[in-house]
Order: C-alpha cells, then sequence, then structure tokens
C-alpha cells in the first residue's frame, strides 16, 4: 500500500469514528496537511450532521468552505468536541512532532482547546524516539539569531526554512541532528527560550488517540490514560 493510500485509510476511520457522535451544535478541530485535508475531503459528505469546524490554518479553512463547511473564530467558540490532525511523527507515548506545514502553533492551540485530540497518521511516522524528522520551532523573526544560538547550546542543529512566514507572520526554524529521548522536558525547556512562539513537540498536550495506517490496517491505539478519562 502506497503513503497516500495509508493516509487515507486513517481519514477514513477517524470519520468512521467520529460520524456516530456529531450533533447540531457539534463544533471539529481541523488540523493542516495532505492526511488532514483527505479528512477534510470526507468531512464533507458528513457536513449536515454539524455544526461547523475551527482551522489551523489558513489553507485548512479554506478548504473547509470549498466543502461549504462553517468556519469559525476559536474565540467565538465554547468547546471544541474533538480535533483531528496528521502528524510528522508519532511515539508510543503518543507525543508528536508536528510543524511540518508550518502550522503547529494555531495547531497547538486547537489542540489545546479540545477535548479529544485524534491523530491521524501513515505509519511512517512511527518512531522508538522522536527527532529524526527536524523539530519545527516558530519564531518571532528579530529573535531568530538569538534562538539559534540558544538551540545549538542544547545539541541541534537549527536551520531556517526558507521562504516560509507562518500564519503568524513568523519564521521557522527546523531543528537537525536532535534526538529527544525526553520530549516534556525539551518541549519546555525550547518554549523557555525567549522569541519561541512555540515548538513542535506535542508532549505537554500528546494526542488521546492515534490512528496508524498499516501494511496491515488501522492501528487504533489510545493513551493507557488520557484526561478524557478522568
Ligand atoms: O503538523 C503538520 C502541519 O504543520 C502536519 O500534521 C504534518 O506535517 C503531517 O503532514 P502530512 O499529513 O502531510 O504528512
Amino acid at each position: 500500500m502506497d503513503q497516500d493510500s495509508l493516509k487515507l485509510s486513517v481519514a477514513q476511520a477517524a470519520l468512521d469514528i467520529i460520524a456516530p457522535q456529531l450533533e447540531s451544535n457539534t463544533i471539529l478541530g481541523i488540523g493542516t496537511g495532505s492526511t488532514a485535508n483527505m479528512f477534510i475531503d470526507l468531512l464533507a459528505d458528513v457536513a449536515h450532521l454539524f455544526d461547523g469546524a475551527v482551522a489551523s490554518s489558513q489553507a485548512s479553512a479554506e478548504r473547509l468552505k470549498s466543502h461549504n463547511i462553517p468556519v469559525y473564530d476559536l474565540n467565538t467558540v465554547n468547546q471544541v468536541a474533538v480535533y483531528i490532525d496528521g502528524a510528522d511523527e508519532c511515539n508510543e507515548a503518543l507525543e508528536l512532532i508536528k510543524g511540518g506545514g508550518a502550522a503547529l502553533t494555531r495547531e497547538k492551540i486547537v489542540a489545546a482547546v479540545a477535548k479529544e485530540f485524534i491523530c491521524i497518521a501513515d505509519g511512517s511516522k512511527w518512531v522508538k524516539v522522536l527527532g529524526e524528522f527536524p523539530l519545527p520551532v516558530e519564531v518571532i523573526p528579530m529573535a531568530r539569531s538569538h534562538v539559534a544560538r540558544e538551540i545549538v547550546k542544547l545539541g541541534g542543529d537549527p536551520v531556517l526554512r526558507e521562504d516560509v512566514v507562518t500564519d503568524n507572520g513568523n519564521v521557522i526554524l527546523d531543528v537537525y541532528n536532535f534526538p529527544i529521548p525526553q520530549p516534556l522536558a525539551t518541549e519546555a525547556k525550547i518554549n523557555g527560550i525567549v522569541g519561541v512562539v512555540c515548538n513542535g513537540l506535542f508532549a505537554l498536550r500528546p494526542a488521546d488517540r492515534l490512528l496508524l495506517g498499516t501494511a496491515d490496517g488501522v492501528r487504533d491505539i489510545k493513551r493507557p490514560k488520557s484526561f478524557l478519562d478522568s
């Protein structure tokens, strides 16, 4: 099975899980990227069953609107039922690296508000230790060099992502050669550098459920103890 077919299989699996729970007042959180795009396109068929969505990027907002799915400003919404998004890497604790599409900050905000976060990813994203994928860090432009020097002190190789400005008007440093055995600590440490808006580690708020597309089918992996269970 090719990667696109695996992405489609997890997008479909997410829809199968969510569709029976949709109500006329349900607001969904929708992520960014090719897997999220597939989910958006499938969602069009059930658009009449829920209220609308908040999007983690302009690109996803435009795609939702093209299917006549209403898109809300997050500030006008009381609750996001479930956030559905892809990932660049995931591990067995359902900690993630995200931000390959430069939408990490808005992704993190929507994930923080959502009651549940379902990550949809093809099997190539599964790793033992996060960090094979370069860690994206969104940075205020004037702090770019300072943040890069601080990241070098932590052992990483930061590289400015050329010709990319985020939806928030910032730049992205991708950190190479940076294995992350302790994602929680690393997420907090990088967030502590002045000038960092956000980094692509999702460990403080990991996924609650991971639908992983493999040649043997979709693996449905739940976090051992989700805050949803309490
Ligand atoms: O974090 C993201 C965007 O910022 C995406 O979820 C991540 O890059 C995965 O993308 P794709 O579904 O295209 O493989």
